[in-house]
């Protein structure tokens, strides 16, 4: 059987690409360090996926493990050894500590085989997968990075599935919604996956998600964070004001989209109105604090906010609303969430222009950041 060795065995590990390749007839290592996960992965060797809607149909994902990467090291080497695939959804800001143990993996693979390997992260990032593989080349010497060549593929990728924070007192299963959408960018013939989609170019891809799937579940979860701390994004939607901001702010990444891509304005808006309608799911019970999750992350130059607004800038189109979705960001202050807790901190020593500055690259004189300063202080009331 063909193996996968798949790091993060969260939500969108079990709930959308462990259950694509177990379904695909794949075998899945999942790699994860919560012990819990991964004990159940190795006693029950199955789960369930529940999809979001009325009838709730339900799939048996079967043929999976589990291993604790900090404790089976050497397991993990040897899984990636054996593996067809390598895939993360794990979350951007991990990917640096997986690699040395990847690095380690690889390293032990090309000494033993000649067989292509994959490797894919799966994550909300623009070229998740190059940044992996970045990290990665940092633990290996110059003979063994030469050797990847022709049989260690990096492939960015697009993934998008709604997978809510499980409320099922740490069973397995996984509630999702129904929608699935993975883009793989390669120009290898690689074994073939179902509910994988291949593309030459992933640029328009994974931006058309980030900014719109990304752009917009941002805008409903800082602005219905300020509304009500304890929303869902279905909540969230029943406020007329913020169904017109989320409108609106997707208008403008459209706009941005259509003019760099040359997407087609009217089925980029049905993608919007699909998104939105996607949005409105109440069986997900999806949190705002769980969407508006690492708000320095979704702050950086390259995300879902800031790229969108400084790229419709530079052609000339309106980013006013993005500027005030940055606004909202800024005001995520929930108390359990480290990075809101450190955006917080710097925003009360350095002030909101220097930490635009440090976090998003933009300059005190830029006039996104001149928007969202105003922005800021009408917000915060
Ligand atoms: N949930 C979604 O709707 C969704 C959809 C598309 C993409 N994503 C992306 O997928 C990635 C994962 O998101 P998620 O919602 O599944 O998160 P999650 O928190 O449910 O899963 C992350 C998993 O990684 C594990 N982990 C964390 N640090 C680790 C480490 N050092 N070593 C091994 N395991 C570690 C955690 O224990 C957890 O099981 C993120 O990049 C996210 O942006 C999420
Ligand atoms: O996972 P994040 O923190 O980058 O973003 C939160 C949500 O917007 C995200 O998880 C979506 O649910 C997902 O990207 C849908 O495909």
């Amino acid at each position: 059987m063909n193996q996968v060795v798949h790091f993060g065995a969260g939500n969108i590990g079990r709930g959308f690409i462990g259950a694509l390749f177990s379904k695909s007839g794949y075998h899945v290592t999942f790699v994860d360090l919560a012990d819990d996960i991964i004990n159940q992965l190795n006693e029950k060797g199955q789960y369930q996926v529940k999809l979001a809607t009325d009838q709730q149909e339900t799939m048996t994902i079967t043929n999976v493990s589990g291993l604790n990467n900090m404790k089976q090291e050497s397991d993990v080497i040897e899984a990636i050894k054996h593996a067809t695939f390598l895939t993360t959804a794990i979350g951007p800001n991990i990917l640096p500590r997986i690699a040395p143990l990847i690095a380690k993996g690889l390293t032990e693979r090309v000494k033993s085989t000649d067989d292509k390997l994959y490797v894919i992260a799966c994550e909300n990032q623009i070229s998740a997968t190059d940044l992996l593989k970045g990290y990665v080349l940092e633990h290996l010497d110059q003979e063994t990075a030469e050797l990847l060549t022709g049989k260690v593929y990096f492939c960015n990728s697009a993934v998008d599935r709604i997978v809510p924070i499980q409320n099922n007192q740490g069973s397995l299963d996984v509630l999702v919604e129904p929608y699935y959408e993975w883009v793989v960018e390669t120009k290898e013939n690689i074994p073939s996956v179902d509910g994988m989609d291949i593309v030459a170019d992933l640029a328009p891809f994974i931006e058309r998600k980030l900014f719109t799937v990304n752009t917009g579940h941002a805008v409903i979860a800082y602005l219905g964070y300020l509304k009500n701390k304890s929303f869902t994004i279905d909540q969230a939607l029943a406020d007329e004001e913020i169904v017109q901001q989320v409108k609106a702010t997707l208008s403008e990444t459209g706009a941005y989209l259509t003019h760099q891509y040359g997407l087609d304005p009217e089925e980029h808006q049905q993608y919007i109105n699909k998104i939105i309608n996607r949005f409105k799911n109440s069986y997900l019970n999806d949190a705002v604090i769980r969407v508006g999750r690492s708000p320095l992350r979704k702050l950086g130059l390259n995300d879902r906010l800031v790229r969108p607004a400084t790229e419709a800038k530079k052609a000339g189109l309106s980013y006013t609303n993005l500027a005030k979705a940055i606004a909202s960001a800024l005001l995520f202050d929930y108390k359990e969430d480290e990075e809101a807790v450190k955006l917080q901190a710097m925003i009360k020593e350095k002030g909101v222009s220097q930490v635009l500055k440090e976090v998003s690259g933009l300059e005190e004189d830029n006039e996104i950041t001149q928007e969202v300063i105003s922005y800021y202080n009408v917000l915060k009331g």
